[in-house]
C-alpha cells in the first residue's frame, strides 16, 4: 500500500507532539534552578528550527558571544547543552568524566559501539599505547615515503595543474590503518575495500549529526509502525553494508600473514568468545575513526601553508635542511631535534579541529554547573571551533595560524623526550582538544600525532606549495581557508597543488629509495608484535 507524503508527515507531526505530552522530555522539572541561556524556544519543537544543518559549529560559536560559555537548546524536548570554552568542557567531561562519558543515542547511526564501549576500549588499549604505537613508527616511515613518491610522480604528469594532494593524504593514511588493522595495503587509494569504508563513513557522518534524524532525539518514534518510520530502512542498509566491509575485513585480517590487530583482538581475553561480527565492528570503528581524521588533518595542514605559509614554512624548512640537510629524508629520529614540526600539527589541529562541531557526550542523571541545571539525559556537545578559540588558553589572535604559540622557548634544559621521540621539553603543555575530552578521548591519538609529524616534516622538507591552476579558468586558484564542506568531519573544498621539489636531490633521494610496495610489510608488522601487559 502506498502512502503520499504528506498523509506520512501529517502523522509523523501527530505522533510527535502527541509523544512529546506523554513523555518525561514533554514534562517540565519542578527544579527552581534555571538551564543554561537558550534562544527562545517554539512551542513542541523547541529551539529545532534555531539549529542550522550548515556551518552549525560557526554559528553556534557566534550564539555563545551572546550566550556565554554554556548554552541550552531543546530539541522537541531533548535536551542539548553546548559547551564552547576550554574551562567549561574539560570541567565536565574531563573532571566529571564518569557521568559525561555515555553517548547519545544514535538509532540511525548504529549503537553497537555504546553499550559495550568499556569492554571493547579494554580490548583495544594494549595496541594504543605510547610504547605500542612507538613499534609501528617503522611502517608510517615507509607509507609516508610512498606518499613523496606518489605526489613527485603526480607532479611530473600534471605540472602547473598540481597534485590531489587529499587522495595521497588519504591513501597513506588508510594504508598505514588497514595494514595495522588487517594486514593489507593500499597501492592506488582506489581499492574497492577503500570507497566502501568511505561510504561507510560518509553515511555516519550525515546519520549521526546532533538534530539530522528526529528519532534520534525521540527514540519512541521508532515503536511506530515501519511504514511510519522510513528510516528503519536506511538504517538497516546502512548496517548492512557495515557488516559486510567490517566482516570481510576481519577475515582478511585473520588469514593475512603477519601479527595485526584482528589476530592481536581475536586472541585476547575479551576477544576470543566474541560474536564475530561484534569484534568486526570494533575493529572497523577504529579504522573508521582513523582515516578520515587524520586525512583531513593534514589537508587543513596544505590549506595553511598555501594561506599563511609566509609566517612559519621557511623556519620550519631551515631547521629541517639544517638538522637533516640534503642527503636523506627527515625521519622519527630527527623528531626531538624537529620540536617547531610538532607545534605545526598541534596548531593545524587546533585551527580548524577535525570534528569542528565537536563528539557529543551523553549525561543520564542531573547535574549542575555555573549554578545551572544540566537535565538528566542530555546531550552535551563541547563545540570543538568555539573551543579551540579560547584565548584564556591558546592565546591572542586565534584565527591565526601560529605555531609559535605552542613552543615553550625552553633552550637551556636537557629535552625530554618521549618514547616516540616527541620532545615534551620544547612544547607546552596545551590542551590537544581536537582529540575529544575524558573517557571517550580518542584512542589513536599517539598514532594519529606519529602520522602527522612525519608526513609533515616529509613535505615540508621536500617540496615548496601553492595553489594549481585552475583547468576552467586558467588562473591560479585562490584559496579560502574557510571554504569547507558539511558533515561530521569539516574538509576544505577540492583543491590541487603545485607541490615543487626543493632541488634536485629531493628527486633524486626519494626515486633512489622508490617504491615500497615491494617490501614485505608481513615481514615488518611481525617486528611490531605487541606483547599484552
Ligand atoms: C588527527 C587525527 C584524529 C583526530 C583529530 C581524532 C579525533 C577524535 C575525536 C574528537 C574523538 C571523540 C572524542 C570524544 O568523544 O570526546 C575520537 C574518538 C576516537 N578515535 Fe580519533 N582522531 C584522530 C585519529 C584517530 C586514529 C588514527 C585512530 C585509530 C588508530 C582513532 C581512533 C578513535 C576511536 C576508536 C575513537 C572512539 C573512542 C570512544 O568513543 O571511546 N582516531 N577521535
Amino acid at each position: 500500500m502506498a502512502y503520499s507524503t504528506s498523509t506520512v508527515a501529517s502523522v509523523l507531526v501527530g505522533a510527535v507532539v502527541l509523544l512529546y505530552f506523554i513523555s518525561p522530555l514533554g514534562k517540565r522539572s519542578s527544579s527552581t534552578v534555571s538551564l543554561p541561556p537558550d534562544p527562545k524556544p517554539a512551542p513542541v519543537i523547541g529551539n529545532i528550527h534555531q539549529l542550522p544543518k550548515s556551518l552549525q559549529w560557526l554559528h553556534l560559536y557566534h550564539m555563545s558571544k551572546e550566550y556565554g560559555p554554556i548554552m541550552h537548546f531543546s530539541m522537541a524536548g531533548q535536551p542539548l547543552i553546548i559547551l564552547s570554552t576550554h574551562k567549561a568542557a574539560h570541567d565536565l567531561l574531563s573532571k566529571r568524566s564518569a557521568r559525561y562519558s555515555d553517548r547519545p543515542r544514535m538509532v540511525m547511526a548504529g549503537e553497537l559501539y555504546n553499550d559495550q564501549y568499556k569492554l571493547h576500549q579494554k580490548m583495544e588499549a594494549p595496541l594504543l599505547t605510547l610504547k605500542a604505537s612507538s613499534t609501528y613508527l617503522p611502517l608510517q616511515d615507509l607509507e609516508s615515503q610512498q606518499l613523496l613518491l606518489d605526489e613527485i610522480t603526480e607532479m611530473e604528469t600534471h605540472g602547473e595543474r598540481g597534485v590531489d594532494f587529499h587522495h595521497h593524504h588519504e591513501r597513506a593514511m588508510a594504508s598505514t590503518i588497514y595494514c595495522l588493522n588487517y594486514g593489507y595495503r593500499l597501492k592506488t587509494g582506489h581499492e574497492q575495500s577503500l570507497q566502501d569504508g568511505k561510504k561507510v563513513q560518509a553515511e555516519f557522518a550525515r546519520t549521526g549529526q546532533v538534530g539530522a534524524y528526529l528519532v534520534d532525539s525521540i527514540p519512541a518514534l521508532n515503536r511506530l509502525p515501519r511504514f511510519l518510520a522510513p528510516w528503519n530502512k536506511e538504517a538497516d542498509e546502512l548496517f548492512a553494508l557495515e557488516c559486510n566491509l567490517h566482516e570481510g575485513n576481519l577475515n582478511k585480517g585473520l588469514s593475512n600473514p603477519g601479527w595485526n590487530f584482528s589476530k592481536y583482538m581475536k586472541a585476547s581475553p575479551e576477544g576470543k568468545d566474541m560474536d564475530k561480527t561484534e569484534l568486526a565492528f570494533d575493529l572497523g570503528i577504529l579504522a573508521d575513526a582513523g582515516l578520515d581524521t587524520s586525512t583531513v588533518a593534514l589537508d587543513w595542514f596544505i590549506v595553511a601553508w598555501i594561506t599563511s605559509g609566509s609566517t612559519w614554512v621557511s623556519k620550519a624548512q631551515k631547521l629541517l635542511d639544517e638538522d637533516v640537510g640534503k642527503d636523506r629524508m627527515p625521519t622519527f629520529d630527527d623528531r626531538p631535534k624537529l620540536a617547531f614540526i610538532d607545534a605545526i600539527a598541534s596548531e593545524t589541529l587546533r585551527w580548524r579541529p577535525v570534528v569542528v562541531g565537536g563528539v557529543p557526550h551523553f549525561i543520564k542523571t542531573e547535574d549542575s554547573y555555573m549554578d545551572y541545571r544540566i537535565p538528566a539525559n542530555s546531550i552535551v556537545l563541547p563545540n570543538a571551533f568555539a573551543i579551540c578559540r579560547d584565548e584564556s588558553v591558546f592565546g591572542a589572535n586565534p584565527n591565526s595560524f601560529d605555531p609559535e604559540r605552542w613552543m615553550t622557548g625552553d633552550t637551556t634544559q636537557p629535552p625530554t623526550v618521549d618514547a616516540c621521540g616527541l620532545n615534551t621539553t620544547a612544547l607546552k603543555d596545551l590542551p590537544q582538544t581536537g582529540f575529544g575530552f575524558g573517557r571517550r578521548i580518542c584512542t589513536g591519538r599517539i598514532i594519529a600525532r606519529n602520522q602527522l609529524f612525519i608526513q609533515m616534516a616529509r613535505m615540508l622538507w621536500a617540496f615548496d606549495v601553492e595553489a594549481g591552476i585552475r583547468e576552467d579558468t586558467g588562473q591560479r586558484h585562490v584559496v579560502d581557508d574557510m571554504d569547507c564542506t558539511e558533515g561530521f568531519v569539516t574538509l576544505p573544498k577540492p583543491l590541487r597543488t603545485v607541490m615543487k621539489v626543493r632541488g634536485e636531490h629531493v628527486t633524486r633521494i626519494v626515486k633512489e629509495r622508490g617504491t615500497t610496495h615491494n617490501i614485505n610489510h608481513a615481514a615488518v608488522l611481525e617486528q611490531m608484535k605487541v606483547q599484552k601487559n
